[in-house]
């Protein structure tokens, strides 16, 4: 056993901190440390956390939190139960609670503790909680000078009676297949449930409000980029396989999309064609960032090679 920062931490956890901290620093090399303001070896940071028990399992992993020890980050839950004013002192409040009561809770309590860091301010993520709005920061972007562009599949909202969607996706000039998303993120299992529709019978089964896109081929990569101030990190997942004209004729119906491109799903040490596995270019990445950051303050975006490539 071993002391660290006043801990006793096991020796087999303190070497996989380390390795784990490695990784940090190396992937947040470019100082986001410097910009976050990592607390120095005697300070403590508090973070006040308020997650659902899924989220606190898939985010704050022990070895995360012994991380953030080793950093002087202290993770403390919210009792959401308890006056949040009650509680603390806390530098930061991190949470991804969607309830009305909550929000009010919180914008509530951002105004009286101005010193506090509200992870996000409802109003400021609020346009993430849907399909729709979460790209409009994208739609317009015209990144053409960058070595490459941004933009967006077509698509179109349906909001009610599936009858008509048919219809709604003639009369905007849709190619199958299609993508279909529940409009509204709200962190529940169901905003993720995705499907993939071949014909135009099937759609007629969907489930409003939803989101119907175009399937872009994107060679079965998907890269997520994470920007925290001034850091760029891009991570390479496995994605929907594409979709060949002879496939189309063959397929019919309706099909779930599984989570395909969730953590669990790394393809960083997969073997593909370096032109589809290929990071997209840096400078493109930065402007992104930049753009978003002074349109939306978004902080991760989703981008595949095709649609980083195709001309939208
Ligand atoms: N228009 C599209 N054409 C082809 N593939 C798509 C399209 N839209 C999404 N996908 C793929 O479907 C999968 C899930 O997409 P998306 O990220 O939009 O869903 P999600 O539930 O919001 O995912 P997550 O929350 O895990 O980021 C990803 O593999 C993505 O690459
Ligand atoms: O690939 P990542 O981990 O970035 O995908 C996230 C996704 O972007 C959303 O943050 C999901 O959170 P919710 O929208 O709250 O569901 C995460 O889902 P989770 O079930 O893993 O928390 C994805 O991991």
């Amino acid at each position: 056993m071993k002391k660290l920062n006043g801990k006793v931490v096991d020796e087999e956890e303190l070497e996989e901190l380390e390795e784990e901290k490695e990784k940090v620093v190396e992937t947040y090399s470019n100082g986001v440390g410097v910009s976050f303001g990592f607390p120095q070896p005697d300070q403590n940071l508090v973070v006040g956390y308020a997650l659902t028990v899924k989220k606190e399992t898939s985010f704050l992993k022990p070895n995360f939190r012994g991380l953030a020890r080793t950093k002087g980050i202290k993770f403390v839950c919210i009792d959401v139960n308890r006056p949040l004013s009650d509680q603390g002192p806390f530098d930061v409040v991190l949470h991804k609670l969607l309830a009305k009561e909550w929000c009010e809770i919180i914008e509530d309590y951002r105004h009286k503790h101005p010193e506090v860091t509200v992870l996000d301010p409802p109003d400021a993520i609020q346009h993430l909680r849907n399909r729709k709005s979460m790209l409009q920061g994208v739609v317009d972007l015209n990144l053409s000078d960058c070595h490459g562009k941004v933009g967006v599949p077509r698509q179109i909202v349906v909001t009610k009676d599936p009858s008509s969607i048919p219809y709604e996706v003639t009369k905007a000039g849709l190619k199958l297949p299609l993508v279909a998303k529940p409009l509204l993120v709200d962190g529940t299992a169901k905003s993720h449930k995705l499907f993939v529709a071949y014909d135009q019978l099937s759609l007629a089964e969907l489930e409003p409000p939803l989101v119907l896109q175009e399937f872009v081929n994107h060679g079965g990569i998907v890269f997520k980029v994470y920007i925290v101030g001034e850091s760029i990190t891009v991570v390479k997942r496995f994605s929907l396989p594409n979709h060949g004209k002879r496939d189309l004729s063959k397929v019919a119906g309706m099909y779930p999309v599984p989570r395909v491109s969730s953590y669990l799903s790394s393809a960083e040490d997969a073997d593909l064609d370096p032109s589809i596995a290929e990071h997209p270019p840096r400078p493109l990445l930065e402007k992104l960032a930049t753009e978003l950051r002074r349109r939306l303050g978004m902080g991760k975006c989703q981008i595949t090679s095709a649609f980083l490539q195709s001309s939208f």
